[in-house]
């Protein structure tokens, strides 16, 4: 992959896709982590004189326009951590982001509305997405792709733009996959993979490929229920992935001829409904009330999977335990953090919200070997899969 050094981009456009998707409560941003790994690439080009113009995506809001799903607070929480104002657009590609990048000058930087308000973002239809990226590479000279979080997205600001324009990747990008590599060259073993999280139906599928790499792999937060289901145990109202219980039999089936060790809750705290203040109770995860829904680990499982984390000398984990954000059922996600910090290994954690509940825990970032800002992206990377946003770069 070609580096920025390559170009000379002083007062040159820089089209710049970042991953600023942080969580948010209301306007309010929780945890800025991913906006603060994005800053030093803007500041390098912002010293270098480019006319910076950044564009990234919040959330889900499935091609259309939604005021929930604005990054105008990320903006905002941008500009202070460079220091200087950031010239926000209203739209992606419409007459705002046309006059902002227009009047943007030399060291000054933009960030274009949430990529995903227009359906060409995410289209699985080829033309309509290079439709869509034509209209943003018209916004640069040169491309960079530093969104390492949604490398694994063939998305056309990830994937196609770079087709159109002179490309590099960006300073997170080659540092996100230099770590991930020391993972899949030779990883020290016992090999551990903890999964967790809530997004249960793309993260099932890196399970078959992760199956012939690692030693043990835990299951827990959002991902276990559709396992235990499989098994034929009642979840209740838990997080479940119906139409994937006959791939997950194959995975329970899979795991006993590799040896390796699938390790799913034995309990688990369930609640009468997803909110901060659900009365709740310890049960063993084979009998969840089906009135009820699991939101976190229980002791049990906190203490079995420290024990399968002691010994490891390699481990990965993307995703809470539990719905964390909630005081009440964020004892897993700690657990397992701690458990990482202890452990002698060579310790990765990656995702959004993993990374986030490490810091909202007020766990030390230097327990770990590092903190990666991508989840899914990085659990793409390990089982071996060609990432579109990093083959873009290749090319
Ligand atoms: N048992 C559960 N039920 C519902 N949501 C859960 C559960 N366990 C974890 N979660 C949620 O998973 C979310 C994070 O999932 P995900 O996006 O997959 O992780 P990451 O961003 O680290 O890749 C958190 O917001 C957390 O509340
Ligand atoms: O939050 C992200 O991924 P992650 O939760 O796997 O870390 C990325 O921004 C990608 O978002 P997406 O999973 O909605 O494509």
């Amino acid at each position: 992959m070609k580096d920025i050094s390559e170009f000379d981009v002083d007062g040159r456009r820089v089209l710049l896709r970042a991953d600023l998707n942080v969580p948010l409560e209301g306007d309010v941003i929780t945890d800025d982590g991913r906006i603060r790994a994005s800053v030093p690439m803007i500041e390098e080009l912002v010293g270098k004189g480019a006319r910076v113009v950044v564009m990234a995506h919040l959330g889900r809001p499935k091609g259309q326009p939604n005021p929930k799903y604005s990054l105008a607070p990320v903006a905002k929480r941008l500009g202070e951590l460079l220091g200087a104002e950031i010239a926000f657009a209203t739209d992606v590609i419409g007459d705002s982001a046309q006059a902002v990048v227009g009047a943007l000058q030399g060291g000054q930087v933009a960030l274009l509305e949430n990529l995903r308000f227009e359906p060409g973002e995410e289209s699985k239809d080829d033309a309509e997405r290079a439709e869509f990226a034509a209209k943003l590479a018209a916004f640069g000279d040169v491309y960079v792709g530093d969104g390492f979080g949604a490398v694994h997205r063939k998305h056309a600001s990830v994937y196609d733009v770079p087709k159109l324009l002179p490309h590099a990747a960006g300073r997170l990008v080659l540092a996100e996959v230099a770590v991930l590599k020391k993972l899949t060259d030779e990883p020290a073993r016992p090999y551990v993979v903890v999964l967790g999280g809530a997004k249960v139906s793309d993260k099932l599928g890196v399970i078959g490929n992760l199956l012939g790499k690692v030693d043990r792999l835990l299951i827990g937060g959002g991902m276990a229920y559709t396992f235990l289901a499989a098994q034929g145990y009642e979840v209740g109202q838990s997080l479940l992935q119906k139409d994937q219980l006959d791939q997950v039999r194959g995975f329970l089936s899979e795991a006993v001829k590799r040896g390796v060790e699938l390790v799913l809750p034995v309990d688990v705290l369930a609640a009468t409904h997803f909110a901060e203040d659900a009365e709740y109770e310890v049960v063993d995860a084979t009998a969840i009330p089906a009135d009820r829904e699991g939101l976190d680990i229980g002791p049990r499982t906190r203490e079995l999977f420290a024990s399968k984390l002691a010994d490891a000398k390699t481990v990965f984990w993307n995703g809470p335990m539990g719905v964390f954000e909630f005081e009440a059922f964020s004892d897993g996600t700690r657990a397992i953090a701690e458990a990482l910090i202890r452990a002698e290994a060579f310790t990765v954690v990656g995702g959004g919200d993993s990374a986030a509940a490490v810091r909202r825990l007020g766990l030390p970032e230097d327990g770990f070997s590092h903190i990666s800002t991508g989840g899914g992206a990085s659990l793409e990377y390990l089982e071996g899969k060609t990432l579109p946003g990093l083959v873009a770069l290749e090319e």
